[in-house]
């Protein structure tokens, strides 16, 4: 299965969206709920590339909202495996937001995620075991 540098890596996850009027908030930006259900989607999936096995979210760490996202822009979200425990990983993500007709692209929302694997009871197991 390679190396841990070799899994996070592989396991980096991307995932873009428009911004559409669905998703916003009566300020006609994209509703704060909504970025923080999507970069958890983005870390669970990021987390469980990584592992291969059960994970459930334990805990989040600071989230910034460093600049509004309005509606009619593009988003990309990036997960990548940041430290790794004996059961836990943290997960950073990052929410680039784009423009539609330019290149301009900047750094919106970060935050970390971190993700406890679990087995059949439900309890922590170690979140790799198949480590060359
Ligand atoms: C994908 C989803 O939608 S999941 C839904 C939301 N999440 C849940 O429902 C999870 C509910 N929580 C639980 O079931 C339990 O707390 C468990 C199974 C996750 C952990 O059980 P516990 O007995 O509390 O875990 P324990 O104390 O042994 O710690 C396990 C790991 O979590 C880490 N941990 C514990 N608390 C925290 C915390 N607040 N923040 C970050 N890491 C933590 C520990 O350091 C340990 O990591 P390590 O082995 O890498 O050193």
């Amino acid at each position: 299965m390679g190396t841990i540098e070799e899994r996070i890596q592989k396991s980096e996850t991307r995932i873009f969206k428009a911004v559409f009027p669905s998703t916003t908030n009566h300020y006609d930006t994209l509703f704060g709920g909504t970025a923080l259900h999507l970069m958890d989607e983005v870390a669970f999936i990021c987390a469980t590339r990584f592992s291969r096995k059960k994970v459930v979210t334990i805990s989040t760490g600071q989230i910034d909202f460093k600049k509004a996202i309005p509606a009619g822009t593009l988003i990309e979200l990036v997960a990548k495996v940041d430290s790794v425990g004996r059961t836990s990983c943290k997960i950073h993500v990052d929410i680039f937001m784009e423009q539609m007709y330019s290149e301009l692209r900047e750094t919106v929302v970060s935050g970390t995620f971190s993700f406890v694997a679990v087995d059949e009871n439900k309890k922590p197991t170690p979140i790799l075991d198949d480590l060359d």
